[in-house]
């Protein structure tokens, strides 16, 4: 069983246009509305891939609802906590020329008593099931605390649980402090984590080896369009893929760490996680809805990817 935790889930909105005019009225005549949030996304493509999971996290009014029932659609096991404020809507923007334009609201302030409750609902699914990996996904909602996510990793490393973490800003920055077992920043994320602009091979390289990020196991630095780069322990790797048509990459992080975190659970080689995350990565960005991956194009697009041992 894989537990995901998306803390900030979100209703996200992306509308089409042909082009997008900063200062203007824009005008859509196409959008898809979906349950989204990085966790949810990565619970979504989970399913798709045949593994038992279990969403958490928080939710709460009709948006929150309106993702319940997405879920459950889905036939998606789930354990939200509760909360008193609205889940939060995200929109994406894209242009025809494929440029894409994101606001991301805040989202709901947890309670005191909601954040114990969701440790509670936690523990209780430690107890009832055999957890082989657990996937926490995005952003802290206010109230939560910037390390947040320190307390769930050191609670999974006690009990020898593999902790995937796809954060940014403050809370990656905390969060390393614990150790996660896995962390798949984009390369923004990274500059940001390291303080310094990140924008050559070398430079990823270097980011890959920077004695700030050393306790970390595995990082798999993703480059969208350009494929992505790891640190597997000391072994490092690039990942080259195809180009495709893309019609939107919003949520490819998310199946990317959704295929990756399928094969640590399978104990595959890290050519293999690398490579079915970066397959799953790749068929989020052939499709419109966050968190969709066409299973039946899988195998065509896995021989396509590259993965180069570098050292
Ligand atoms: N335009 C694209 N063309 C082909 N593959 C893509 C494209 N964008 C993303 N991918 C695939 O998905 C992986 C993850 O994408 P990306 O680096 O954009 O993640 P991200 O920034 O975390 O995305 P998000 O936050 O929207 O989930 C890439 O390594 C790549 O394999
Ligand atoms: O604010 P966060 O939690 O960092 O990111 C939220 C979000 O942009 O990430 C997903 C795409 O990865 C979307 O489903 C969602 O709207």
């Amino acid at each position: 069983m894989i537990v995901t935790i998306t803390l900030n889930p979100a209703v996200d909105t992306c509308y089409y246009v042909s082009s997008f005019l900063l200062g203007e009225t824009n005008r859509s005549d196409q959008y898809v509305k979906t349950a989204g949030g990085k966790g949810l996304n990565v619970s979504k493509v989970l399913k798709q891939l045949g593994a038992d999971v279990i969403a958490t996290g928080f939710l709460g009014g009709t948006t929150g609802q309106f993702i319940a029932e997405e879920v459950q659609k889905k036939s998606i096991i789930s354990r939200f906590t509760q909360c008193k404020e609205d889940t939060r809507n995200c929109i994406a923007i894209i242009d025809q020329a494929g440029q894409h334009t994101e606001m991301l609201e805040r989202g709901p302030k947890i309670t005191e008593e909601e954040a114990k409750k969701f440790f509670q609902d936690l523990t209780e699914l430690y107890k009832l099931r055999e957890i082989q990996a657990i996937v926490a996904s995005g952003s802290i909602p206010a109230g939560l605390g910037k390390d947040y996510y320190c307390h769930l990793i050191r609670e999974a490393k006690f009990r020898k649980i593999p902790f995937i973490l796809d954060t940014s800003g403050d809370a990656l920055k905390e969060a390393i402090q614990a150790e996660p077992y896995l962390i798949k920043p984009n390369i923004s994320e990274v500059a940001s984590l390291l303080e310094r602009e990140i924008r050559t091979e070398r430079e990823v390289l270097l980011a890959l080896q920077d004695e700030k990020l050393r306790i970390i196991p595995n990082i798999v630095i993703s480059l969208g369009a350009g494929g992505a780069m790891a640190r597997c322990d000391k072994e490092i790797y690039k990942v080259i893929i195809p180009t495709i048509e893309v019609k939107s990459p919003v949520g490819s992080g998310d199946a990317m760490v959704a295929g990756m975190a399928y094969e640590i659970t399978k104990k595959s080689t890290n050519e293999q996680v690398l490579r079915v995350g970066t397959t799953c990565g790749i068929l989020n960005a052939m499709h419109v809805e966050t968190g969709y991956i066409d299973i039946e194009k899988f195998n065509m697009l896995y021989k396509e990817v590259q993965i180069i041992r570098l050292n």
